[in-house]
Protein backbone atom coordinates (compact mmCIF):
# COMPACT_ATOMS: atom_id res chain seq x y z
CA UNK A 1 0.00 0.00 0.00
CA UNK A 2 1.47 3.36 -0.72
CA UNK A 3 2.81 4.61 2.75
CA UNK A 4 1.89 8.81 2.94
CA UNK A 5 3.50 10.33 6.13
CA UNK A 6 1.96 13.84 6.65
CA UNK A 7 3.84 16.20 9.27
CA UNK A 8 1.78 18.00 12.32
CA UNK A 9 2.74 19.76 15.71
CA UNK A 10 3.39 23.58 15.93
CA UNK A 11 0.37 24.81 14.86
CA UNK A 12 -0.47 22.40 11.46
CA UNK A 13 -4.01 22.44 11.21
CA UNK A 14 -5.21 20.42 8.41
CA UNK A 15 -3.51 16.64 9.10
CA UNK A 16 -6.71 15.23 9.22
CA UNK A 17 -8.25 16.63 6.06
CA UNK A 18 -5.11 15.17 4.60
CA UNK A 19 -5.35 11.57 6.05
CA UNK A 20 -9.03 11.80 4.86
CA UNK A 21 -7.94 12.17 1.79
CA UNK A 22 -5.08 9.74 1.42
CA UNK A 23 -7.68 7.03 2.81
CA UNK A 24 -10.23 8.00 -0.06
CA UNK A 25 -7.55 7.73 -2.62
CA UNK A 26 -6.72 4.44 -1.56
CA UNK A 27 -3.12 4.89 0.07
CA UNK A 28 -2.25 4.70 4.36
CA UNK A 29 -1.78 7.91 5.49
CA UNK A 30 0.13 8.23 8.98
CA UNK A 31 0.38 11.82 11.16
CA UNK A 32 3.44 12.25 12.86
CA UNK A 33 4.43 15.40 15.17
CA UNK A 34 7.53 17.09 13.23
CA UNK A 35 9.20 16.60 16.21
CA UNK A 36 9.58 12.19 16.14
CA UNK A 37 10.78 12.78 12.62
CA UNK A 38 13.48 15.29 14.15
CA UNK A 39 14.22 13.44 16.87
CA UNK A 40 15.00 10.32 14.67
CA UNK A 41 12.11 8.03 15.83
CA UNK A 42 10.16 8.01 12.46
CA UNK A 43 12.25 8.11 9.01
CA UNK A 44 10.84 9.96 5.75
CA UNK A 45 12.43 7.14 4.04
CA UNK A 46 9.98 4.54 5.52
CA UNK A 47 7.16 6.54 2.98
CA UNK A 48 6.41 7.31 -0.62
CA UNK A 49 5.04 10.71 0.14
CA UNK A 50 5.91 13.11 1.97
CA UNK A 51 3.25 16.03 3.06
CA UNK A 52 3.52 19.89 4.70
CA UNK A 53 -0.36 20.81 5.54
CA UNK A 54 -1.59 23.50 5.91
CA UNK A 55 -2.07 25.75 9.20
CA UNK A 56 -0.70 28.61 11.20
CA UNK A 57 2.92 26.60 12.03
CA UNK A 58 4.70 29.05 14.76
CA UNK A 59 1.72 31.59 14.67
CA UNK A 60 3.17 32.77 11.54
CA UNK A 61 5.91 34.58 13.18
CA UNK A 62 8.37 36.02 11.01
CA UNK A 63 6.76 35.51 7.72
CA UNK A 64 4.03 32.05 7.46
CA UNK A 65 6.31 28.99 7.09
CA UNK A 66 9.49 31.04 7.99
CA UNK A 67 10.27 29.13 11.38
CA UNK A 68 9.42 25.96 10.13
CA UNK A 69 11.54 25.97 7.73
CA UNK A 70 14.42 27.45 9.31
CA UNK A 71 14.21 24.36 11.51
CA UNK A 72 14.51 22.05 9.00
CA UNK A 73 16.99 23.53 7.06
CA UNK A 74 19.44 24.13 10.15
CA UNK A 75 18.36 21.62 12.89
CA UNK A 76 20.75 18.48 13.20
CA UNK A 77 20.06 15.23 14.00
CA UNK A 78 22.54 12.98 16.38
CA UNK A 79 24.73 11.78 12.86
CA UNK A 80 24.92 15.64 11.83
CA UNK A 81 22.19 15.67 9.02
CA UNK A 82 18.92 18.36 8.82
CA UNK A 83 15.39 17.32 7.86
CA UNK A 84 16.85 19.13 4.29
CA UNK A 85 19.54 16.80 3.74
CA UNK A 86 16.53 13.83 4.03
CA UNK A 87 14.16 15.41 2.03
CA UNK A 88 16.88 15.99 -0.32
CA UNK A 89 17.38 12.03 -0.70
CA UNK A 90 14.15 11.52 -0.82
CA UNK A 91 13.35 13.27 -3.39
CA UNK A 92 16.50 12.28 -5.51
CA UNK A 93 15.48 8.85 -5.02
CA UNK A 94 11.83 9.29 -7.12
CA UNK A 95 9.61 10.25 -4.09
CA UNK A 96 7.22 12.88 -3.66
CA UNK A 97 6.86 15.63 -1.37
CA UNK A 98 3.48 18.00 -1.64
CA UNK A 99 2.54 21.24 0.23
CA UNK A 100 -0.62 22.85 0.56
CA UNK A 101 -1.21 26.63 2.06
CA UNK A 102 1.00 26.39 5.04
CA UNK A 103 3.44 23.74 3.54
CA UNK A 104 3.61 25.26 0.34
CA UNK A 105 4.82 28.31 2.43
CA UNK A 106 7.30 25.89 4.14
CA UNK A 107 8.81 24.67 0.67
CA UNK A 108 8.96 28.06 -0.71
CA UNK A 109 10.93 29.11 2.15
CA UNK A 110 13.25 26.42 2.07
CA UNK A 111 13.75 27.04 -1.64
CA UNK A 112 12.58 23.74 -2.55
CA UNK A 113 10.02 24.90 -4.38
CA UNK A 114 10.84 25.90 -7.68
CA UNK A 115 14.57 24.70 -6.81
CA UNK A 116 15.68 25.92 -10.54
CA UNK A 117 19.30 25.65 -9.97
CA UNK A 118 18.89 22.84 -7.34
CA UNK A 119 20.49 24.05 -4.36
CA UNK A 120 17.38 24.58 -2.55
CA UNK A 121 18.18 28.72 -1.86
CA UNK A 122 14.83 30.42 -2.04
CA UNK A 123 14.53 31.46 -5.55
CA UNK A 124 10.82 33.41 -4.93
CA UNK A 125 8.86 34.07 -1.58
CA UNK A 126 5.42 34.31 -0.46
CA UNK A 127 3.60 37.94 1.40
CA UNK A 128 1.06 39.37 2.05
CA UNK A 129 -2.45 39.19 0.50
CA UNK A 130 -2.56 42.64 -1.86
CA UNK A 131 -6.28 42.88 -0.38
CA UNK A 132 -4.46 43.38 2.71
CA UNK A 133 -6.55 41.19 4.56
CA UNK A 134 -7.31 37.20 5.24
CA UNK A 135 -9.01 35.57 2.37
CA UNK A 136 -11.59 32.87 2.98
CA UNK A 137 -13.46 31.74 0.27
CA UNK A 138 -13.81 29.40 -3.28
CA UNK A 139 -11.58 29.96 -5.97
CA UNK A 140 -11.63 27.93 -9.44
CA UNK A 141 -8.17 27.48 -10.96
CA UNK A 142 -6.77 26.07 -14.12
CA UNK A 143 -3.88 23.58 -14.99
CA UNK A 144 -1.00 24.95 -17.40
CA UNK A 145 -1.00 22.37 -19.97
CA UNK A 146 2.70 22.33 -20.05
CA UNK A 147 2.46 21.18 -15.90
CA UNK A 148 5.00 17.91 -16.14
CA UNK A 149 3.85 16.52 -12.61
CA UNK A 150 1.86 13.33 -11.91
CA UNK A 151 -0.29 15.47 -9.28
CA UNK A 152 -1.95 16.80 -11.63
CA UNK A 153 -2.49 14.42 -14.52
CA UNK A 154 -5.37 14.95 -16.96
CA UNK A 155 -6.84 17.77 -15.18
CA UNK A 156 -8.10 20.82 -16.90
CA UNK A 157 -9.48 23.14 -14.31
CA UNK A 158 -10.84 22.72 -10.33
CA UNK A 159 -12.65 24.32 -7.70
CA UNK A 160 -11.11 24.88 -4.08
CA UNK A 161 -11.42 27.02 -1.20
CA UNK A 162 -8.79 29.42 -0.30
CA UNK A 163 -8.12 30.10 3.42
CA UNK A 164 -4.70 32.57 3.76
CA UNK A 165 -3.08 36.02 5.00
CA UNK A 166 0.16 35.30 2.83
CA UNK A 167 -0.31 34.14 -0.28
CA UNK A 168 0.63 36.21 -2.83
CA UNK A 169 4.03 34.89 -4.91
CA UNK A 170 6.73 37.27 -5.31
CA UNK A 171 9.16 36.37 -8.17
CA UNK A 172 11.84 39.46 -8.49
CA UNK A 173 14.36 37.94 -10.98
CA UNK A 174 13.26 37.89 -14.19
CA UNK A 175 15.76 35.43 -15.61
CA UNK A 176 13.68 33.45 -12.34
CA UNK A 177 10.62 34.15 -14.23
CA UNK A 178 11.29 33.32 -17.30
CA UNK A 179 12.88 30.08 -16.37
CA UNK A 180 9.55 29.32 -14.45
CA UNK A 181 6.92 30.27 -17.41
CA UNK A 182 9.58 28.30 -19.99
CA UNK A 183 9.57 25.66 -17.97
CA UNK A 184 6.13 25.11 -16.84
CA UNK A 185 6.63 25.30 -13.32
CA UNK A 186 3.99 27.44 -12.81
CA UNK A 187 1.45 24.61 -12.70
CA UNK A 188 -1.79 26.57 -11.44
CA UNK A 189 -3.49 29.77 -12.11
CA UNK A 190 -6.24 31.76 -11.15
CA UNK A 191 -9.41 31.41 -13.55
CA UNK A 192 -13.13 32.77 -14.26
CA UNK A 193 -15.79 30.20 -13.83
CA UNK A 194 -15.94 29.69 -17.48
CA UNK A 195 -11.71 28.71 -17.18
CA UNK A 196 -10.35 31.41 -18.43
CA UNK A 197 -7.52 32.46 -16.95
CA UNK A 198 -8.35 36.00 -15.10
CA UNK A 199 -5.18 37.64 -12.48
CA UNK A 200 -7.42 40.37 -11.59
CA UNK A 201 -8.79 40.56 -7.79
CA UNK A 202 -11.44 38.73 -6.78
CA UNK A 203 -10.51 36.13 -9.05
CA UNK A 204 -7.18 35.95 -7.93
CA UNK A 205 -7.29 36.43 -4.44
CA UNK A 206 -4.04 37.91 -3.06
CA UNK A 207 -1.93 39.97 -6.00
CA UNK A 208 0.36 36.55 -6.95
CA UNK A 209 2.85 36.83 -9.38
CA UNK A 210 2.52 35.52 -13.17
CA UNK A 211 -1.21 34.83 -11.52
CA UNK A 212 0.26 31.85 -9.87
CA UNK A 213 -1.61 29.37 -7.37
CA UNK A 214 0.85 26.60 -7.38
CA UNK A 215 4.51 25.65 -8.54
CA UNK A 216 6.59 22.76 -8.69
CA UNK A 217 10.14 21.81 -8.96
CA UNK A 218 11.97 20.79 -12.54
CA UNK A 219 11.34 17.04 -11.52
CA UNK A 220 7.62 17.45 -11.35
CA UNK A 221 8.01 15.66 -7.38
CA UNK A 222 7.62 18.12 -5.60
CA UNK A 223 4.48 20.02 -5.83
CA UNK A 224 3.07 22.95 -3.60
CA UNK A 225 0.20 25.37 -4.00
CA UNK A 226 -1.89 28.10 -1.92
CA UNK A 227 -5.94 26.76 -1.76
CA UNK A 228 -6.83 23.64 -0.57
CA UNK A 229 -7.91 20.87 -2.66
CA UNK A 230 -8.23 18.35 1.10
CA UNK A 231 -10.78 20.77 1.94
CA UNK A 232 -12.84 19.45 -1.11
CA UNK A 233 -12.44 15.85 -1.48
CA UNK A 234 -17.24 15.25 -1.10
CA UNK A 235 -19.38 17.32 -3.15
CA UNK A 236 -20.73 18.09 -0.27
CA UNK A 237 -18.16 20.39 0.97
CA UNK A 238 -19.15 22.46 -2.02
CA UNK A 239 -21.34 25.48 -0.34
CA UNK A 240 -23.83 25.28 -3.81
CA UNK A 241 -24.19 21.35 -3.58
CA UNK A 242 -27.74 21.21 -3.63
CA UNK A 243 -28.30 23.66 -6.50
CA UNK A 244 -26.07 21.69 -8.60
CA UNK A 245 -27.12 18.21 -7.77
CA UNK A 246 -30.64 19.73 -8.56
CA UNK A 247 -29.71 21.01 -11.80
CA UNK A 248 -27.50 17.79 -12.77
CA UNK A 249 -28.65 14.55 -10.61
CA UNK A 250 -25.81 12.46 -12.51
CA UNK A 251 -23.12 15.13 -11.14
CA UNK A 252 -20.53 12.91 -9.49
CA UNK A 253 -20.02 12.70 -5.49
CA UNK A 254 -16.57 13.33 -5.73
CA UNK A 255 -14.71 16.54 -4.76
CA UNK A 256 -12.52 18.54 -7.52
CA UNK A 257 -9.19 18.11 -4.73
CA UNK A 258 -9.55 14.54 -4.50
CA UNK A 259 -7.87 13.72 -7.86
CA UNK A 260 -4.94 15.46 -6.63
CA UNK A 261 -4.78 12.48 -4.20
CA UNK A 262 -6.08 9.82 -6.23
CA UNK A 263 -3.55 11.16 -9.45
CA UNK A 264 -0.30 10.56 -7.25
CA UNK A 265 -1.24 7.71 -5.43
CA UNK A 266 -1.97 5.86 -8.75
CA UNK A 267 1.20 6.97 -10.21
CA UNK A 268 3.13 5.75 -6.98
CA UNK A 269 1.44 2.65 -7.29
CA UNK A 270 2.20 2.53 -11.19
CA UNK A 271 5.59 2.67 -10.22
CA UNK A 272 5.88 0.05 -7.64
CA UNK A 273 4.36 -2.20 -9.93
CA UNK A 274 6.69 -1.22 -12.72
CA UNK A 275 9.64 -1.93 -10.80
CA UNK A 276 8.19 -5.42 -9.48
CA UNK A 277 8.00 -6.25 -12.74
CA UNK A 278 11.17 -5.25 -14.20
CA UNK A 279 13.09 -7.27 -10.91
CA UNK A 280 11.33 -10.40 -11.59
CA UNK A 281 12.28 -10.35 -15.19
CA UNK A 282 15.50 -9.67 -13.87
CA UNK A 283 15.85 -12.53 -11.83
N1 LIG B 1 -4.57 27.88 5.79
C1 LIG B 1 -3.29 28.10 5.88
O1 LIG B 1 -2.45 27.19 5.80
C2 LIG B 1 -2.86 29.52 6.14
C3 LIG B 1 -1.39 29.75 5.94
C4 LIG B 1 -0.87 30.99 6.64
N2 LIG B 1 -1.09 30.90 8.06
C5 LIG B 1 -1.49 32.22 6.05
O2 LIG B 1 -2.39 32.78 6.63
O3 LIG B 1 -1.10 32.63 4.99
Amino acid sequence: MVQALILTGFGINCEEEFAAAYRLAGAEPTIVHLNQVLHGEVSIHDFDILNFPGGFSFGDDLGSGVVLANKLRYRKNAEGRTLLDDIRQFIAEGKFVLGICNGFQVLVKLGLLPDLAGNVTPEVTLTHNASGRYEDRWVRLKVNPAANTPFLKGMDTLEVPVRHGEGRLIISDEATREHIVQRGLNVLTYCDASGCEVSAYPHNPNGADLNCAGLTDTTGQVFGLMPHPEAYLSLYNHPEWTRRKRQDPTLSEEGDGLRIFRNIVEHVQQHATQLHVEAASAS
